[in-house]
Parts: C-alpha cells; structure tokens; sequence
C-alpha cells in the first residue's frame, strides 16, 4: 500500500465514540495504542447497554466519558437505539466502532450513520455472522477461523469487509480456546483498521470500501508483523 497524504482533518485527531457490552479488551486496545502514541484518536465516549459492563470502568480509568442505558427502560428497540444515539452524536464522534456491542441497531439508527460506523466480528465475513461464531465453526469442522473489521449497514453483520484475521483451528480447540486465539487477533485488527481510517486512507463510498480513493477488492489482512497487507492476488 503506498503512503499518501494524510487526510484534510490530518489538523485534528478522530474522534472515535465505542458501543460496547462486555469485559472491553478491544476498547483497551484502542486506548492502549492511543497512549502510545501509535493512534491518532480523541476516544469521546464509550457507551454500553449494560451499566455493569466492564467495558465503562476501564473507559473511566482513561478519563473517557462512560455512560450505559438500560434497553428495559424503552418500549421498542427503535426508541432505545433514538436515545442512545442522540447520547453519541452529542459527542460528536466522526467513527463509531462497534467493539463487543451485543445488539442489532436498529436500520433508521444505522443509516443515520452509515458509512461512519464500523463492528469488529469474531468470524471470517461472511462466514457465520451473528452469535456463537466459534461454537459453529469448531460444529462444522472448520480448519480456520478468525476476526472481520466491517463497515455496519442494516443487514447484521454483512456490510463491507475492511480488513481480516485469519487463526489456525487446532484438533483439540474448544470454543473457549479458539475464541481466546481469535481474540489475541482482534486487537490488532481493530487498531490498524482503526489507524487507516483516522489517516483518510479506508473511506465508505456507495456500499464499497475504498483504500486511498480506489475500490477495495478483497480484505486486507493481518500479517504476522500486526499490520495489514492487501490481499494475495487470487
Ligand atoms: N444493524 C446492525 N447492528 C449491529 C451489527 C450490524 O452489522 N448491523 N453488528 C453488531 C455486532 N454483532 C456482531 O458482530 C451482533 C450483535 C448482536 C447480535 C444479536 O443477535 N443480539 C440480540 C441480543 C443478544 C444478547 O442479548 O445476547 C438482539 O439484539 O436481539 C448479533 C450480532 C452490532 N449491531
Ligand atoms: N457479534 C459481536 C461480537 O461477538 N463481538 C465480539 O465480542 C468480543 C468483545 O470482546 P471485548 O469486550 O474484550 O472487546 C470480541 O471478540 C468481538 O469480536
């Protein structure tokens, strides 16, 4: 992938909301690699639908505004999913990244912000969208598995790929394991993924992602050095 200038806003870092529901080791990630300097992100907020989700005391810990809402104080996803965003758009986000967000976003919530919302998947897209992703690969003797970053559109899990991570599954693998080596993936994943997006180089355009304006034609994939390289030619 050849370098090119970074994008107009280059003058301010994205800002990057995370919708969350678990223990948030992808959000650390995030965080992680933005103290290090590596990532050029402002994290606004984090924002869960579960109060006691781990996630919300490691976004206080890096001084990030954390805030749940409980789906059972509304009558129909639609106007939870109204609730919810209008607490993201205050902070004004340019990214919003799905990181263990354990519920379908209604389509009016995601169209608002299509193409500036993206989900990190436990599955090679578009095999095995949904839940349970490690228990049916390991069920359907799948020799490799791994982790897809995706633009999120209406349809669950089957916006655009942006890029890929592939792990061996071993003979003796359970569900446990496997989604324990998938997950020591992930944050890789989710950072260079993340990174290529603050620097104007992954963008949306009409339902397709586009690497430095030009159409993408297959994910790109992590390498072992925790980068992301195109994909070997077919
Ligand atoms: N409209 C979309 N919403 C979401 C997407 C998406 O691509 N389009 N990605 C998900 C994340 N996700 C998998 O990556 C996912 C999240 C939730 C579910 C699901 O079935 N949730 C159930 C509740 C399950 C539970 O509470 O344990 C539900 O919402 O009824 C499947 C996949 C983020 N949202
Ligand atoms: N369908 C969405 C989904 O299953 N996402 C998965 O939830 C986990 C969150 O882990 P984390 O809370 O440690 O980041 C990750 O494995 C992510 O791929």
């Amino acid at each position: 992938m050849h370098a090119r200038g970074p994008h107009p806003r280059a003058a301010s870092a994205l800002r990057v909301a995370v919708l969350a529901s678990g223990r948030g080791s992808n959000l650390q990630a995030l965080v992680d690699a933005r103290d290090a300097g590596d990532l050029a992100i402002d994290i606004v907020g984090v924002f869960s639908d579960r109060a006691e989700a781990p996630v919300l005391e490691r976004a206080r810990r890096a001084g990030i505004r954390a805030t749940s809402l409980a789906p059972a104080g509304f009558a129909r996803r639609a106007a939870f999913d109204a609730a919810l965003f209008a607490a993201v758009d205050h902070v004004q986000p340019h990214l919003i990244v799905c990181a263990g967000y354990m519920r379908l976003i209604s389509s009016a919530a995601v169209r608002r912000h299509l193409g500036r919302m993206i989900n990190i998947h436990p599955s090679l897209l578009p095999q095995y969208p949904g839940l349970d992703t490690h228990a049916r690969a390991l069920a359907d003797g799948a020799t490799e598995h791994g982790a897809s970053v995706h633009f999120v559109i209406p349809a669950l899990d089957a916006g655009p790929v942006i890029a890929q991570a592939r792990v061996p599954v071993l003979p003796d693998d359970d569900a446990a394991a496997l989604s324990q080596r998938v997950l020591a993936r992930e944050h890789a994943l989710l950072v260079r993924s993340v990174a290529l997006i603050a620097d104007g180089r992954i963008d949306c355009d009409g339902g397709h992602v586009r690497l430095d304006r030009s159409p993408l034609s297959a994910p790109l994939q992590l390498g072992a050095d925790d980068r992301l390289h195109a994909a070997p030619a077919a």
